[in-house]
Parts: C-alpha cells; sequence; structure tokens
C-alpha cells in the first residue's frame, strides 16, 4: 500500500559503528519541537543501558526500551511487539498517534535483519514505512573502522543518508578523504557534517519511498552509480555458464572481511514484460540473495501506465508501490544494486537470459 493511502507512520533507522555518535544525536534531535511525538526505540548491547538512561531524561517522549540483547540479531520478534504496544498504550491513552518513529540500531548490527522485518512483519508493515536509513560516521576513526568491520561497511552501504560525525577532530584532507571513500562505497547517500550532534530534525525525513517525480529522482540518485545496460549482442547464456560469473569478480579490493561492496545502475531502455521481471528478480534473489544488500528501481512495466517502486534487502522485496506517471517520464527502467561482491554482468546476463528469443 502506498503511504499516502493510509496514515502509514514514517520509521528512520538511525545506524553507525560502536561510539560513532547515534546518542549524542538522539539526545539533541528529541528535544525539537519537529519530535515532540515520535517514537524512539533503542536498543542495549550487553547490560550497560547507557543509551536508554541518557534519551529517558528527556521526559516529552515515550522511549521504549528493550530489555535484553541486540534487536537486529536476538528481539526481532520483541522489536515488533514493542512498537505495537507503544502504539497501543498511545490509543488507549487517548494520544494522537506517533509521527515518527526512530529505531537506533546497536553499534554492531548489520542494518538488514532489521529492514527485513520492517517489511516482513505483518503488523509493523501495516502500520510503519520504511522513511530512510541513516548511517553515522565517525570523521576521526571512520576509515579504519570501515576497513576493520563488515558491520561498518554494510551501515554505509545501505543508506539513504550518511552523517559524518566529529568533524571538530580533524582537518579538511581527513574529511575530504573519508569523504570519498564513503561515496565509493554508496555512491549516492548525501552527506552531510555533523558536530556534537547538531542536527535539524529535518533531515531526518524523506528519505524514503518516493510519492511525487521528483522525490522518485532523489530516493534512487540513479545517475550516482556505473550504468550497466543488458548485455546486448552477446550470446544468450546458458544458466550454467552464468554459475562462473556468481563469485566475486575483480574490481574494488576485497577487506580484510572478504566484503567487496560494488554498486551500480542497471539501465533498461523498453517496457520490461511482467513475468520476465518477476522471472529474473526470483532467480537473482535465489542466487545472489545474500550478496545483495539493497536493491531500489523504479520500472517501467509493458502494458501498465503506472510505473513502480521497487525495494530490497538481500532477498526480501517490500510490496511494489505505484507511482505518478511522472516519476518515470522516459520510460526507462533503473535498477540500483548495492552488493557484496556481484558482478554487474551477473545481473545483466540473468536478466538476457528471460528476454524472448530474437528473430534473426
Ligand atoms: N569531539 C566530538 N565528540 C563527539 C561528537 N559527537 C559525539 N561525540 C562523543 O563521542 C562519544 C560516543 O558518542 P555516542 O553518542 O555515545 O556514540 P554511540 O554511537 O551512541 O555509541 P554506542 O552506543 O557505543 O554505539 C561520546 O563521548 C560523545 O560525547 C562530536 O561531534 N565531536
Amino acid at each position: 500500500m502506498s503511504p499516502d493511502a493510509k496514515d502509514l507512520i514514517p520509521v528512520t533507522v538511525l545506524t553507525g559503528f560502536l561510539g560513532s555518535g547515534k546518542t549524542t544525536l538522539l539526545n539533541r534531535l528529541v528535544r525539537q519541537p519537529a519530535m515532540k511525538d515520535a517514537l524512539v526505540v533503542i536498543n542495549e548491547f550487553g547490560d550497560i543501558g547507557l543509551d536508554h538512561r541518557l534519551v529517558a531524561e528527556s521526559d516529552e517522549h515515550t522511549v521504549v526500551e528493550m530489555s535484553s540483547g541486540c534487536l537486529c540479531c536476538t528481539i526481532r520478534g520483541d522489536f515488533s511487539r514493542t512498537v505495537q504496544k507503544a502504539c497501543e498504550a498511545l490509543e488507549r491513552g487517548g494520544g494522537e498517534p506517533f509521527s515518527r518513529v526512530i529505531i537506533e540500531t546497536t553499534g554492531l548490527a548489520d542494518p538488514a535483519p532489521i529492514l527485513h522485518t520492517l517489511m516482513t512483519d505483518y503488523w509493523l508493515a501495516d502500520q510503519l514505512y520504511l522513511d530512510g536509513v541513516i548511517c553515522l560516521v565517525d570523521a576521526a576513526s571512520g576509515l579504519s573502522t570501515l576497513n576493520a568491520h563488515r558491520e561498518s561497511q554494510r551501515q554505509v552501504a545501505v543508506a539513504d543518508r550518511l552523517l559524518i560525525t566529529k568533524t571538530d577532530l580533524v582537518d579538511e584532507v581527513r574529511l575530504s578523504r573519508l569523504a570519498s571513500h564513503l561515496a565509493t562505497i554508496n555512491p549516492a547517500a548525501e552527506q552531510l557534517q555533523v558536530r556534537h550532534g547538531e542536527l535539524d530534525a529535518e533531515h531526518l525525513t524523506d528519505g524514503g519511498l518516493p510519492m511525487h517525480g521528483q522525490r522518485a529522482d532523489r530516493w534512487l540518485h540513479a545517475a550516482s552509480y556505473a550504468q550497466v545496460s543488458p548485455a546486448a549482442g552477446l550470446a544468450p547464456s546458458a544458466p550454467g555458464s552464468l554459475v562462473s560469473m556468481l563469485a566475486p569478480a575483480s574490481g574494488p579490493a576485497l577487506t580484510r572481511h572478504g566484503e567487496q561492496i560494488r554498486s551500480f545502475c542497471f539501465t533498461v531502455e523498453e517496457p520490461i514484460v511482467p513475468e520476465v521481471l518477476e522471472e529474473w528478480l526470483d532467480l537473482l534473489m535465489s542466487l545472489l540473495g545474500e550478496r545483495i544488500l539493497r536493491v531500489k528501481a523504479i520500472v517501467k512495466i509493458a502494458g501498465r501506465e503506472q510505473p513502480l517502486a521497487l525495494h530490497g534487502v538481500q532477498h526480501i522485496f517490500h510490496p511494489p508501490e505505484p507511482l505518478p506517471v511522472e516519476a518515470c517520464s522516459d520510460g526507462v527502467s533503473r535498477f540500483v544494486f548495492i552488493t557484496n561482491g556481484v558482478a554487474p554482468e551477473a545481473v545483466t546476463r540473468l536478466f538476457d537470459y528471460f528476454q524472448p528469443a530474437q528473430a534473426s
């Protein structure tokens, strides 16, 4: 369902490695008038509820503490119940619904499971929509953290917006080195600099699925990525020969943890037959789902006036959202892939495999 078809509550997922400044930012944010009716869901890692005590100081806001473990890996089911209980309590008390939900992940979390939960949990998907993933990166330690921890790379890779924090601790040269490195992992994410958590709450909003043409461009940022097209002119691939493409290919250097973040935009000029789209994505996700960190697409379907927005994390896709016609005014479908070591050719060859044979 389209977010404006029903009053769904926007969700911001706030991620970033340990010590990157998430709590500092949240403490500032929750004091802004725009955040008055927000629900902040935080979680702890280990026994020290430092985050909670700090955020709880702001008594205008409902803060739900998850009592044990890490949101993304041990208490995913509880996450749904926690948000549900908070919403129901508010309703019983006659309060207005939450204007926004902010989920702070632990510094060690891979955000993908949280995004899966938002897409697949029946209750959550009926009440909330993802309005964006915001990732904090410490200007001083960000480069070494990215090199050493794959969670940190994944957090950056799936983000819609990157906040470079602690910019007071580094000079311009280090800052621009970090900014360039972040752009190689995630070329489309807007980068903002933040000192001591000072950020206008408006920067938390509008990272999610597009509701009108202009936002659609901003959401996809297709032009920021390396462009690839169907492998026109190449002999159709047998499925067996595709297997060789599925190994991580040459490209950006592997990190110590074997991650090789690659992103690209696959462009298809002609409207896509719905069955081709379905079969291609099915096979792609079943063969490569674990290595596809995020997919966003605006697709022109053959025989359908309204384009569709697609949005997936690993092998899970959000139900397609119909968009206004102007969101795809040139009729070209664009798929942005952020992957761990998937060669663009694997995506394009698989697509070609499902194309109807051309009469010679
Ligand atoms: N110099 C400087 N220090 C900052 C800034 N932002 C945050 N800090 C400090 O960095 C440390 C870590 O910040 P937190 O906000 O606790 O980071 P976090 O991401 O919540 O940390 P975890 O909960 O461990 O993941 C704290 O001592 C903050 O005071 C900044 O802009 N400049």
